[in-house]
């Protein structure tokens, strides 16, 4: 690493001219922000010199890890040839074409159409014009409700803000008409004494419940991600997803998953309703599109919905600049070119994921401050417990699993606390040994905190 300024001054700097995400500024401001200068396979280091390996993809999206010569290569070929270029006024350009000729051999057949971003907050800004649009087509122009979850993420945009259902987001700048929210299906804190195969319909049954009192003919989607992301890693009970899509074609409402943390191979499949096995209309994505190489986000329609739009919907009142930006594209195709001819999703699904979820359920089955692992392919979540036979969390299970958090880049890993849950989404690439260095370091950053925090 060869910083040109000390880590002090680049900290100064930070504090002096940027406002962070989801973060107290003023309360990082008196520490100073940690500053990552660079990356190399799964391991980042920051201006001191410390290594970190990093569990959790940047922000779920270094699906290839750091320091990929070939997506280099291919941004820097295209930097040189075109710039930029744009699918507005009737043009279009090669690497846009080619990318979504390989992103739909990539998905399962029903889908056609893409509409490209600069991030999945975008995607999902798209998303809900699109749909309103969709049943305006059709005639049905009041059918315009979206309905999201209590504790979904869709990003930081406005309408997808209002989509998601963190309401301390909700409470800056205000909530929109016409957004509704359920409860999640999270049945470690939700599941009371119900069977998880119990809570899972009940849990979907509330999409039922609230279509109806909405009224059908005003519900136009229910938005919601495969497994939750930013709301703690939280996968549904396996009754909830069948049950969710049986209302929703009940009802005539679209089902749009948002992929931009399950796509491109987190769970072992490409996209994560095929692990959970449902067939929605739309897909949000974004992160491992690109590995976060260069932003880029896109929202994929159903060829139901792309053909209305298309045959029946006349002039579509949307455009992004860099929509499908040539640069952002011939990076997508070289990542996904990678990770579908070095077989790194196939490894996901039949070594390295059952390697992982093996490893840690063997780590933590009995552990005292562990109720319950999580997770498959790449992704995983532990969840600190008081008891874990009657599922009794700790009071305190933010701190404790802030706490984690700091404690685990102190043993230099990168891992995510959410609620009273760590999580870790590694690069797809990991190795064995990577993933051993993951489950061995969070085991005793889990002990650590026991210790400091005396609850053992
Ligand atoms: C499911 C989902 N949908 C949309 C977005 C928004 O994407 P953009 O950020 O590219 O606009 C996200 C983003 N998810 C996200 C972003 C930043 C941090 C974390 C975290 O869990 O710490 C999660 C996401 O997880």
């Amino acid at each position: 690493i060869n910083p040109t300024r000390s880590t002090q001054d680049y900290q100064a700097l930070d504090a002096a001219h940027h406002i962070h995400a989801f973060l107290d500024q003023k309360a990082l401001n008196e520490k100073g922000a940690l500053v990552i200068a660079k990356g190399q396979g799964l391991h980042l280091w920051d201006t001191d010199g410390k290594r970190y390996l990093d569990g959790m993809s940047g922000l779920w999206c270094t699906a290839l890890g750091y320091g990929r010569e070939d997506l280099n290569a291919a941004a820097t070929r295209q930097l040189a040839e075109l710039p930029y270029y744009n699918l507005f006024f009737h043009t279009t350009h090669p690497r846009v074409i080619e990318l979504s000729e390989l992103l739909f051999s990539l998905l399962p057949a029903h889908y056609s159409h893409a509409i490209y971003t600069n991030s999945g907050s975008e995607a999902n800004e798209v998303l809900i014009r699109s749909v309103r649009r969709y049943w305006q087509i059709l005639g049905q122009p009041q059918k315009k409700i979206m309905i999201g979850r209590w504790n979904g993420y869709h990003g930081s945009t406005l309408g997808s803000t209002a989509l998601g259902g963190m309401g301390f987001m909700h409470e800056m700048g205000g909530m929109l008409p016409d957004f509704a929210h359920i409860g999640e299906p999270y049945y470690f804190a939700e599941g009371g004494d119900l069977s998880e195969e119990a809570f899972g319909l009940k849990a979907a049954r509330e999409l039922e419940a609230k279509i109806l009192e909405l009224g059908a003919e005003n519900v136009a989607a229910f938005v919601a991600e495969p497994f939750q992301g930013a709301g703690g890693m939280i996968f549904p009970p396996a009754s909830y997803w069948a049950e969710i899509q049986r209302i929703c074609r009940q009802y005539d409402v679209l089902l749009c998953a948002d992929e931009v943390i399950g796509g491109f191979g987190r769970t072992g499949e490409w996209f994560a309703h095929e692990h959970f096995g449902f067939q929605p209309d739309t897909l949000t994505i974004a992160k491992g599109l690109t590995s976060g190489y260069i932003p880029m986000g896109g929202l994929v329609f159903s060829k139901r919905m792309a053909e209305v739009l298309v045959d029946r919907g006349g002039v579509f009142a949307h455009g992004l600049t860099y929509s499908g930006h040539p640069v952002a594209a011939a990076v997508a195709i070289a990542n996904l070119k990678a990770l579908r001819d070095e077989g790194i999703v196939s490894r996901v699904k039949n070594d390295t994921g059952p390697y992982l979820q093996k490893l840690l359920r063997e780590t933590f089955a009995n552990h005292p401050l562990i109720g319950d692992v999580q997770g498959a392919g790449m992704v995983a979540a532990l969840q600190f417990a008081e008891d874990k036979a009657s599922r009794k969390r700790f009071a305190n299970e933010n701190d404790i699993a802030w706490h984690c958090r700091t404690v685990g880049f102190d043993e230099g890993l990168i891992i995510r606390s959410t609620l009273g849950r760590m999580i870790m989404a590694p690069a797809l690439v990991a190795t064995h040994a990577e993933l051993d260095e993951l489950v061995e370091k969070t085991k005793r950053a889990v002990d650590r905190t026991g210790r400091e925090l005396k609850l053992l």
